[in-house]
């Protein structure tokens, strides 16, 4: 088991809880260990990346934080607070959102109307267009403002299906920034999007955490584009956690370079 605690400098940031923490979680599938004691603690508005070789169990640990599954044995805490019995919607009520790494947008809908539904759903209203809101409504406005912070304001009317994949990616963000998470998983982000996107888009997850304070845990594969982003990297391989550090010191770790045997780091 590998316990990393995250230094915060001086001040109240050290006396409160992280905002995100996993405590020894394990998750056992049949004969299958998927992931074995793994604790780490994100504190509240750092931006964290989580790399391991294919199969190292990060999609699984993703899913046990955000409740699509439940550990065997272990913890989540959001806040200081236990979250590992909750559901996903509780989860989300408490503060954390979600990307997953294949595209959950309406194709057939607008840019502007993917982001007002989300924003519907934040102001208490139902998952419908049906009553088509008037401009200047909460859910409209609050849309147009997400889109602005993605820099999707040319696209409104776009339908989301046509975009290419970095604005795909953009719309997931500015709907998951709907429900207005404190924590914020996102999975892959960079998967499929042309190499000509990844700057913008690697400035759109820079400024949630620099310009709104929020607190990131990110899967990324794009080992240039995550190591430029984060101030800490988490190892996963085979189901336990190797190290937390820097990612100048998770680069130059021989542990790393030997799990990663084959593959470039
Ligand atoms: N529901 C399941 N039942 C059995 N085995 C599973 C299940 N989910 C995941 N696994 C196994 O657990 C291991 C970790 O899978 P996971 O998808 O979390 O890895 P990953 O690090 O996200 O991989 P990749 O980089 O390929 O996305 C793999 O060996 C996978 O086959």
């Amino acid at each position: 088991m590998t316990d990393v605690s995250t230094d915060h400098g001086a001040g109240a940031a050290d006396r409160a809880a992280p905002a995100l923490e996993v405590k020894d979680i394990s998750l056992r599938i049949g004969g299958a260990q998927i992931l074995q004691d793994v604790s780490f603690s994100v504190p509240t508005g750092q931006i964290v990346g989580v790399i391991g070789p294919n199969g190292a169990g990060k999609t699984t640990l993703f899913n046990l934080v955000s409740g699509v599954m439940t550990p065997t044995s272990g913890s989540v805490h959001l806040d200081g607070q236990d979250i590992t019995g909750r559901s996903i919607t509780q989860r989300a009520t408490a503060g954390l959102g979600r990307t997953f790494q294949t595209s959950s947008l309406f194709a057939g809908l607008s840019v502007e109307e993917n982001v007002r539904l989300a924003a519907q759903v934040k102001e208490g209203g139902a998952l419908s267009l049906t009553s088509f809101p008037r401009r200047g409504d909460a859910a409209s406005t609050r849309a147009r403002e997400l889109l602005d912070e993605v820099g999707l304001s040319s696209r409104l009317g776009r339908p989301a299906g046509d975009l290419p994949h970095g604005d795909k990616r953009k719309l997931e963000i500015a709907m998951l920034l709907a429900a207005d998470p404190s924590v914020v998983l996102l999975d892959e982000p960079m998967a499929g999007v042309a190499s000509g996107d990844v700057e913008g888009l690697t400035e759109v997850i820079r400024s949630l955490h620099r310009d709104h304070g929020r607190t990131v845990l990110m899967v990324e594969h794009h080992m240039e584009v995550l190591m430029g982003l984060v101030e800490r990297v988490a190892v996963l391989h085979f189901g336990h956690l190797l190290t937390i550090d820097t990612p100048e010191a998770v680069m130059a770790d021989p542990t790393v370079q030997s799990a990663y045997l084959g593959e470039a780091v």
